[in-house]
């Protein structure tokens, strides 16, 4: 069993605990918090031990009932990997920490990519976590982009990606982000910092990235302009491949879903624990090919998209496992693919039309 700490149990944190402990070959060894707040309380409930992520605030976690297993410290001693999903810039931080203990971890997206070894995506590159002690799981952005361009680049080859992202405002626990009434061109400089991220995990490919953020918690949302170097026979054959990729969810016409809204409302009723959506989700109407240019949009759910790429990266990190065999067994035990809409496993919603 791979014992693993989560540091900073946050939006992140908090899923990738739960990810963790639905793995056979895992278990969470315990959460470090800051503050013994409603989420803190929900990690007793859950059962996991919790950790003070600072000592100078562990009175006030007895104030309030809880009963801490130790300071972080001694789960970072305690632990086989840590999973580090502190605020950005927080993580780089805490390496030193890891360090000390001898202890691998994994930092989040919000790092610069210098804070590890390598950038992370189980589709693209599982295999150079092997030898790492420090990884970087890419944004919720970053690794919806790598998902989608992983099979383009490498069966057609890519000339030039332009991606226009519609980045939400903030998570729905973030009450004091905005916009609130607005649309902001975030950052106003282009590239975003999206096309070099993702130039972490394709250090070749070509792509320029333009963001905005609007007033939704929802969702991100993607518009994609990718100029392929060699044509594909038409645009079934493109979403066919879309469609066998085990992490994006291809969104037929007739399921009516038709925004983030939906997406999310689809998700509940088809009891995603919290809603939460780990696959890109791509408009199969929106695949359009004109000649070698392939234009699409798909949303990406921020919470979430990134919890089976933690779980992959500690199996990267521990080595037991190919990067085939991990991505299997975490789709599986957390049922990602499971209410798909093309008709092959849906079990909420059957396909009404044929193609
Ligand atoms: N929320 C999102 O949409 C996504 C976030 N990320 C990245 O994941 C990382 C974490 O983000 P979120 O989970 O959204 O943040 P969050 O703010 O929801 O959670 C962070 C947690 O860490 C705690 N914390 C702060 N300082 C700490 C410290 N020194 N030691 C231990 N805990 C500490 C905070 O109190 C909070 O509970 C960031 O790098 C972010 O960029 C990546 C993908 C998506
Ligand atoms: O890493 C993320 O987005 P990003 O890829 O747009 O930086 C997460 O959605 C967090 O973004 P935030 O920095 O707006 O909270």
């Amino acid at each position: 069993m791979i014992r693993v700490g989560v540091n900073g149990y946050g939006t992140i944190g908090k899923r990738v605990a739960d990810a963790v402990r639905a793995q056979p070959d895992m278990e969470v060894c315990g959460v470090a918090k800051r503050s013994p707040n409603y989420v803190a309380v929900g990690a007793t409930e859950a059962g996991y031990p919790v950790y003070a992520a600072d000592d100078d605030r562990a009175h006030e976690f007895a104030a309030a009932g809880i009963d801490l297993a130790g300071s972080v410290d001694k789960l970072v001693a305690e632990s086989d990997v840590v999973v580090d999903a502190t605020p950005s810039g927080v993580g780089a931080e805490n390496r030193p920490l890891y360090e000390h203990h001898d202890t691998p971890a994994l930092f989040q997206g919000g790092e610069d990519a210098t804070v590890a070894e390598v950038s992370f995506n189980a589709r693209v590159n599982y295999d150079e976590a092997e030898d790492a002690d420090y990884v970087r799981v890419v944004s919720c952005n970053t690794t919806g982009l790598s998902r989608f361009l992983a099979p383009l680049y490498e069966n057609y080859g890519i000339e030039k990606a332009r991606v226009t992202l519609v980045r939400r405002g903030g998570d729905p626990d973030q009450t004091g982000r905005g916009p609130i009434n607005d649309a902001v061109p975030d950052p106003i400089s282009i590239p975003s910092h999206h096309g070099p991220d993702v130039q972490t995990i394709f250090p070749k490919l070509d792509i320029d990235t333009i963001g905005l953020k609007v007033p939704t918690t929802m969702m991100h949302l993607h518009t994609v302009n990718v100029t392929l170097e060699n044509e594909p026979d038409d645009v079934t054959e493109i979403r066919d491949r879309l469609r066998s990729e085990d992490r994006i969810l291809t969104i037929p016409d007739y399921a009516g879903i038709d925004g983030a809204g939906t997406l999310k409302d689809f998700a509940l009723d088809a009891g995603r624990p919290r809603g939460d959506i780990w696959e890109n989700c791509v408009w199969e109407e929106s695949i359009t090919l004109r000649g070698r240019d392939l234009y699409c949009m798909q949303a990406i759910h921020q919470e979430s998209d990134v919890v089976p790429e933690n779980v992959d990266a500690i199996r990267a990190l521990s080595g037991h496992l190919t990067g085939p065999e991990s991505r299997s067994l975490t789709n599986e035990t957390l049922g990602i693919g499971f209410s798909r809409l093309d008709g092959r496993e849906s079990r909420t919603l059957d396909r009404q039309t044929a193609d």
